[in-house]
């Protein structure tokens, strides 16, 4: 479904990404994992073509994503559609006067009938406990509730493929959980979720890739064989070692 050949990544000349080779089925759930800086987001958004690769090739679904496949009005429809990301800040995803009109957005954009909207909308307001609040603005809203919101507004789309940056930074232990239980029980969609959360990881996800200072994988496979491995947590900058002390866990 995703494929990532040889991918390069610079923004201003300095490669933050490099020579990311990644295949992705349908249904993966795929968890990112790095220390701050290491490309978690870059590649999340090389993913959502928000950017494209400096070097390298993307295909999804077999289809080259490049700029110039993105002048193409219906591409850009189908794929805004199918494979949508979750921002880090939640912040800036939100900008409509209400909550109903916030998630209603993608679909009113996409052009589906105010009937199918209304009954998306009031669907997903339900799952994510936002019923009480659709007529009120999104800024009353906390920090959590206005990471659902993000989330609803994605899944109203229906999507194929779920980019979720960092989507526990502003939980607390308990809608961290209930994110967890929502996450695992999302059949047949693909997810692909950053954390540098390592007792997090193996709970976002099932294969886990590690990027390493400077964007490079130095992982690809199943998690707890990584967690379990010293030296290559310590390679991912994800452990340190103190002198004369125990390994030492940053998270
Ligand atoms: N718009 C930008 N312009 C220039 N450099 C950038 C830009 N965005 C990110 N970078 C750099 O690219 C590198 C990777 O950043 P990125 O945000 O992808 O990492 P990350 O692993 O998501 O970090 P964090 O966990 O802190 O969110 C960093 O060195 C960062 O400074």
């Amino acid at each position: 479904m995703i494929e990532l050949r040889n991918v390069w990544f610079s923004y201003d000349g300095e490669f933050v990404l490099k020579d990311i080779n990644l295949k992705v089925e349908k249904g993966e759930r795929i968890v990112v994992l790095g220390i701050n800086g290491s490309g978690k987001s870059t590649l999340l958004k090389l993913l959502n073509a928000l950017l494209f690769p400096t070097k390298g090739t993307y295909l999804y679904k077999g289809k080259n994503i490049e700029k110039n496949a993105f002048k193409d009005k219906n591409f850009i429809k189908a794929f805004r559609k199918e494979v949508v990301l979750l921002f880090q800040n939640p912040d800036a995803m939100i900008f409509n006067p209400t909550v109903y009109d916030e998630i209603a957005f993608g679909l009113r954009q996409l052009g589906f009938e105010e009937k199918v909207v209304k009954e998306r909308v009031l669907y997903w307001a339900e799952v994510f406990g936002l019923t009480q609040y659709l007529n009120k603005p999104p800024f009353i809203l906390s920090g959590g509730q206005k990471q659902k919101l993000c989330l609803a507004c994605l899944l109203v789309l229906e999507p194929e493929v779920l980019l979720l940056d960092e989507p526990t930074a502003n939980l607390d232990p308990k809608s961290t959980g209930w994110l967890i239980d929502f996450l695992n029980e999302l059949k047949g969609v693909t997810t692909i979720t950053s954390t540098h959360n390592l007792s997090l990881a193996p709970e976002l996800g099932n294969r886990l890739i590690v990027l390493r200072e400077g964007g490079s994988i130095i992982y690809d496979g199943e998690a707890e064989a990584f967690l379990k491995d010293q030296e290559k947590l310590i390679n991912a900058g994800l452990v340190h070692k103190h002198k004369d002390k125990p390994y030492y866990h940053l998270h």
